[in-house]
């Protein structure tokens, strides 16, 4: 553990002044009392009110139902200023060596490290995931540019022999201003997902975050300007979908790393190729896991509850298909029935709460009527797919429920097809290895994977035929920032996490040198 010497709360945070006497005076922050007041867009160095734009978005405190910031969606200038300051930062961060920029990462990755406590408390906040489960994301977040600080140093091209004495070399080179969009599920982790290979690599960053958890990464910024990055390198613009747009189709974009949606990755896509600019999308996912009746079952049990039930459920690469061997099912099952009945639900900023609010409230109803339509489709609830109200009463308004195993289930019903983005687990039986591959790559989505058995050759044997860009063997939804992550089919391409990412920040020129005379055939 990394010692947390600041309070909870950060300066650039106030709580509601009804709350001063008691929030304020605490160093822990508690749920129902903080409101954003600051500017949540970041350019030039500082958070700033965005120069034009007419939208107004209100983010929420899934918790309590409580509006916590109300903020202008940049429109196209400020789309542009953020984009003008990005390429005045990319000029001279482009030309540090690979090692100066290294050692502003590190720093980066230190004060996050430093500051873990409050910005896990935002993220818990603003998002409803568990505090645990926060830290945890804040902890992989820092992880990720302290790899990338150790990578910027080595980054390099090849030198290649021609012959009579001539030769070749490549450059690996930045591309320019690159955009990140992110989605709301993991604000700060996705964020430096993005940045930490892009800046390793020299880019600047313009990004957004989703205007349902504008919060977090905007500290992001403020810790880069304070690590040392040049004004400008990482601006934040806020906004939805027509501020995202102006990003994509901006002319000076170099790049844009996307994660969300299916149907906002294909529009992306879309324009994208307008500007013939590369894109990473990392999307949605239904993502099949395996359980074999020679596993551990204590283990594989463990496996599907992390496959399902982290964030409320709301994770691109959840294992959301269980498929089990019929000699196990009812022994699985049952266990995992019991665990989810004990799951605890409540105040995300509470020690021993597991699981917190959905992101809001349409979203809540829309898993919700995802269970619905399962029943009408003859699937079993074994436990939870209800509204929940926790006893405490400033969390009446909050958007939780409890979360749900589905059984009787059939692979053509919806819950079964559709990614639900909500803490639904849905039990599949199966017979025979082939038999559950067939079954398993039947999607469009190819997000990850996971096969749980004592039999090592069937393990490799099995993740080896899954149509997925992640896969576990014997766990599942732990994310090392060694290991690169991305989808196959549908669930995008381009990788996030570990060396495959510099790929897709940066490309190489290949420079020809002649040591001797130039022979011409005219
Ligand atoms: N593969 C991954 O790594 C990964 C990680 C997290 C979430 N996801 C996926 O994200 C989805 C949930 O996130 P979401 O609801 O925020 O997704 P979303 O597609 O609705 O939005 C994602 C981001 O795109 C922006 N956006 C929306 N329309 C746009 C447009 N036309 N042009 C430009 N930007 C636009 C949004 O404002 C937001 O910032 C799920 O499908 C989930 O699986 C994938
Ligand atoms: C950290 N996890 C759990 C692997 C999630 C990665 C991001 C997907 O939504």
């Amino acid at each position: 553990m990394v010692p947390n010497s600041r309070p909870l709360l950060h300066f650039g945070f106030q709580v509601l002044r009804s709350c001063l006497s008691s929030a304020a005076m605490s160093p822990v922050a508690s749920t129902g009392t903080f409101r954003q007041v600051l500017p949540l867009n970041y350019r030039s160095g500082t958070r700033v009110e965005p120069a034009d734009g007419r939208d107004k978005e209100e983010a929420y405190e899934p918790a309590t139902g409580r509006v916590i910031a109300t903020f202008t969606c940049s429109g196209e200038k400020e789309v542009d200023l953020a984009i003008q300051n990005a390429k005045t930062a990319f000029k001279i961060w482009s030309q540090k060596s690979g090692m100066e920029r290294s050692r502003i990462l590190l720093e980066a990755a230190r004060i996050i490290r430093e500051r873990k406590e409050e910005i896990a408390a935002m993220e818990s906040i603003n998002n409803g995931k568990s505090i645990f489960e926060a830290r945890v994301d804040i902890d992989i977040s820092w992880q990720c540019l302290e790899y990338y600080a150790g990578l910027a140093g080595s980054l390099a091209g090849q030198h290649v022999q021609l012959p009579g004495g001539s030769f070749g070399y490549t450059r690996r080179e930045p591309l320019g201003v690159c955009v990140g969009i992110g989605a709301w599920n993991y604000p700060f982790q996705i964020a430096c997902w993005k940045a930490g290979p892009a800046l390793a690599c020299g880019n600047a960053m313009v990004y957004k975050p989703s205007p349902f958890t504008p919060i977090t990464v905007v500290l992001l910024a403020e810790i880069f300007t304070e690590a040392g990055v040049p004004t400008g390198l990482f601006n934040v613009v806020q906004g939805g979908a027509a501020t995202g747009e102006f990003l994509c189709r901006h002319p000076d974009v170099a790049k844009v790393s996307f994660t969300g949606s299916v149907p906002t990755g294909s529009k992306i896509m879309e324009m994208a190729a307008k500007g013939i600019k590369p894109v990473t999308l990392e999307l949605g996912g239904k993502s099949p896991l395996i359980i074999f009746s020679d596993c551990v079952l204590e283990n594989a049990v463990n496996g599907a509850m992390m496959g399902n039930f982290l964030t409320q459920g709301e994770v691109c690469c959840n294992a959301t298909r269980v498929f089990v061997q019929r000699e196990i099912l009812d022994k699985f099952t049952e266990e995992v029935v019991k665990r989810t009945k004990k799951i605890k639900i409540g105040d995300p900023l509470l020690e021993d709460t597991r699981m917190g609010p959905l992101i809001n409230k349409p979203h809540l109803e829309k898993v919700l009527g995802f269970i619905q339509k399962g029943k009408e489709q003859g699937m079993k609830v074994l436990c939870g797919g209800e509204a929940y109200i926790p006893g405490d009463s400033k969390l009446k308004n909050g958007f939780y429920m409890s979360p749900c195993v589905l059984g009787n289930c059939k692979d053509d019903m919806t819950c079964v097809k559709e990614e639900i983005f909500g803490p639904v687990m849905s039990i599949l039986p199966f017979d025979t290895e082939e038999e559950v591959l067939e079954r398993a790559n039947n999607t469009i989505y190819g997000l990850a994977g996971g096969v749980f058995t004592r039999d090592i050759q069937r393990a490799h044997r099995v993740v080896a035929a899954l149509q997925a860009g992640m896969c576990f063997i014997n766990n599942y939804n732990i994310s090392p920032v060694e290991l690169p992550f991305g989808g196959y089919k549908r669930s995008g391409f381009g990788r996030e996490n570990g060396e495959a990412a510099i790929e897709y920040y940066s490309q190489l020129k290949t420079v020809c040198v002649e040591m001797g005379d130039v022979e011409s055939v005219f």
